[in-house]
């Protein structure tokens, strides 16, 4: 176990950082011995037991780890208390932008990330900016991405913000979308509990077959509108309707608060 070896999770016991950190545990990005869980209570929250170390004073944690992951919430952001002059920082801060991060945590080494919880099962999307740093910290900030699912370097910071609104939340606003179709099921007389279980299928089995083909949703759609079934009469009127637009305002307005909360 070498310093640059260790992770520090600030916020670690946390719905994001205790996800990431399972994630990088099962994927043996690090050893549990290795893995520091920094928060203000000193506990390790869902990791208790698995060995991880935990510490209450998050410069503790960013002096023995060569990788500091930031997963409080932006409004702690400003109360990090840190100095990771030699560290590797990543920030999964919603929100937060890379100006402020180096000046937070005293880095000069700085990813602007974005992730989710599902990173606990694999199945996070976690894209991340740092134009300037070198192969090696790129390279490693891809491994410790990329165990927590499917990892993306976007070449714009602005792109985070936006993948804050779109792939943060899980469900987030598939849950909305779900809700639509068990409500509309339960307008025409169907029991809600039934129409909720029908719901949830739909979208296991949707997400499992849009996850295991390499096609876009686009191609989805259109083999089912080239079908001429039923499924393409209500396609060609939803894509009629406004309800692209409206999920674009969505996720606009989930970006512009992202904006505003990291702003500090
Ligand atoms: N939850 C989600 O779905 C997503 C969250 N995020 C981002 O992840 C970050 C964490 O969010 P989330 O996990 O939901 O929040 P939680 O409240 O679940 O966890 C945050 C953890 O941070 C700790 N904490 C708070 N302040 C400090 C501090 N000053 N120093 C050290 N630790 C601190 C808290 O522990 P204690 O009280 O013991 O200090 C808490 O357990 C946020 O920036 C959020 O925007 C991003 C995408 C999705
Ligand atoms: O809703 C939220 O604030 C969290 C952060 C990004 C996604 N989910």
């Amino acid at each position: 176990m070498t310093r640059n070896s260790s992770i520090a999770i600030l916020g670690g016991n946390g719905a994001l950082g205790s996800a990431i950190a399972t994630a990088l545990l099962a994927r043996g990005v690090v050893e549990a011995g290795a893995l520091w869980i920094s928060s203000r209570s000193g506990t390790a929250g869902p990791l208790t037991g698995t060995g991880v170390r935990t510490t209450s004073q998050a410069q503790e944690a960013a002096c023995a780890c060569g990788t500091v992951i930031l997963a409080v919430p932006p409004a702690q952001a400003g109360a990090l208390g840190i100095a990771a002059a030699d560290a590797l920082v990543i920030s999964v801060m919603a929100g937060v932008p890379r100006s402020r991060l180096a000046a937070l945590a005293g880095a000069g080494r700085v990813v602007r990330a974005m992730s989710s919880p599902a990173a606990a099962t694999h199945r996070a999307f976690s894209p991340w900016f740092a134009p300037d740093l070198g192969a090696a910290d790129k390279a490693r900030t891809d491994r410790i991405l990329s165990a927590c699912g499917l990892a993306d370097e976007v070449t714009e910071e602005a792109h985070i913000d936006l993948f804050t609104g779109i792939t943060g939340p899980i469900p987030g606003f598939v849950a909305y979308l779900a809700q639509c179709f068990a409500d509309h099921a339960t307008a025409r007389g169907v029991a809600p509990d039934v129409a909720n279980r029908a719901a949830r299928q739909l979208f296991l089995a949707s997400g499992e077959a849009l996850a295991a083909s390499d096609l876009p949703p686009a191609a989805h759609v259109q083999a089912m509108i080239d079908y001429a079934g039923t499924t393409a009469a209500g396609l060609r009127a939803m894509q009629a309707s406004p309800l692209a637009a409206a999920i674009a305002e969505g996720v606009e307005a989930a970006v512009a608060r992202a904006q505003q909360m990291g702003r500090g």
